[in-house]
């Protein structure tokens, strides 16, 4: 099976409600989708957002370093041959991880479909069902904890309460979410980067010392700050989690080397991929430490690659943060993981399982 085309298109998918962070506000997922195509008329399909504020990638930069620098490699190269591919596209160009990510995700897709196999069975296997969280956005405090009793009512065990924009506010967000769902969901919250260390350890310490117990703190401090990340996390009984502060396999084995973090967020767009979200995995399973899968404002195509491997890696990801499809107002997906709220199910169709994606608008040359 050879690669004969690399094509894209532009997929927009409202969300239900704001999604809110002490980064952005967005409304609508605007995501590139990859289609890799081959000479057995088989397609991979994988997708890549623009989250410039984390990642630094752009619409524009998707296209443009997948169309002169990722796709001329890749053009009549063999699915077979995997670990040259995902070495191909990495090497290909400096940062630019969800473009790798998009293409990386499409050429797994038609490698499970190669031997007609769900992808999670050629990377090692593992129960198929697997739990994720729900977001809150940060927003006034009686409309967070609506919308967190709105999740646990939803099922939701583990809620993401984005905090990081005001510290008195967001001990008062904490207090007031917990004392509504106390002993009904687990609290995880993400900073995004809004706090200084010394901010972080008086809320932690603050909320600790108010008997509320969270499961973990995301992302307290900016994302080079890993000095910072390690003051908090040597400061606080919560456990410290390390998201815009890890991109690739090298900055988990410094952090690791630093103790700058207690736990590491795992994404696909960060990564590049696959095959790097794997060598992470492996390397914190060598450290024992825990990871997380998380995703950024995508749709079931790039999540379910996500999934896939949270389930084959489900020895070291314990937890899980995809819910990007429940944030969706709609799935535009025919076929591939099943999203249903707080459980996500792969299917036993082979590579990722996507039929077909609705409402694509084509890009082209
Ligand atoms: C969507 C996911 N639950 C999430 O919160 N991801 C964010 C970044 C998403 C974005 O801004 O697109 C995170 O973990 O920081
Ligand atoms: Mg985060």
């Amino acid at each position: 099976m050879k690669i004969t085309d690399i094509q894209f298109g532009m997929l927009r998918v409202p969300l239900k409600t704001p999604f809110k962070t002490a980064l952005r506000t967005v409304g609508t997922v605007e995501d590139i989708v990859v289609m890799v195509h081959t000479d057995s008329g088989q397609v991979g399909y994988g997708e890549a957002p623009a989250t410039a504020v984390i990642t630094g990638d752009t619409h524009g930069s998707i296209i443009d370093a997948i169309r002169h620098y990722i796709s001329p490699r890749l053009i009549g190269q063999d699915i077979a041959e995997l670990n040259h591919l995902t070495q191909l596209i990495q090497s290909s160009m400096e940062k630019n991880t969800s473009a790798k990510a998009a293409v990386e995700i499409a050429v797994y897709d038609l490698w499970g479909q190669l031997y007609g196999a769900p992808l999670y069975k050629l990377l090692g296997g593992g129960d198929p069902v697997i739990t994720t969280d729900i977001t809150i956005s940060v927003d006034y405090i009686d409309k967070m904890v609506a919308d967190s009793v709105s999740a646990v009512e939803r099922g939701f065990e583990s809620l993401k309460i984005k905090v990081g924009k005001d510290i008195g506010v967001d001990i008062e967000r904490v207090k007031a979410i917990y004392a509504a769902v106390q002993g009904r969901a687990l609290l995880r919250l993400d900073a995004n980067q809004g706090w200084t260390a010394k901010q972080a350890v008086y809320a932690l310490q603050t909320l600790e010392e108010a008997g509320i117990k969270l499961e973990l703190i995301e992302q307290p401090v900016k994302a080079r700050d890993l000095a910072g990340m390690r003051y908090v996390t040597e400061r606080v009984h919560t456990p410290v989690m390390a998201d815009e502060s890890v991109f690739g396999p090298m900055e988990v084995i410094e952090l690791i080397r630093l103790r700058a973090a207690d736990i590491i967020n795992i994404k696909l767009m960060k990564t590049g991929g696959i095959s790097n979200a794997i060598r992470i995995a492996d390397i914190a399973a060598m450290h024992g430490i825990e990871c997380m899968i998380g995703c950024m404002l995508e749709t079931s195509i790039s999540v379910a690659a996500a999934v896939h491997v949270a389930v084959a890696k489900s020895n070291v990801i314990t937890k899980v943060d995809l819910d990007g499809p429940s944030l969706c107002q709609f799935n535009p997906v025919d076929g591939g993981v099943i999203f249903n709220e707080s459980e996500i199910s792969v299917t036993d169709a082979p590579g990722l399982g996507i039929r077909e994606i609705r409402g694509l608008e084509r890009l082209g040359d």
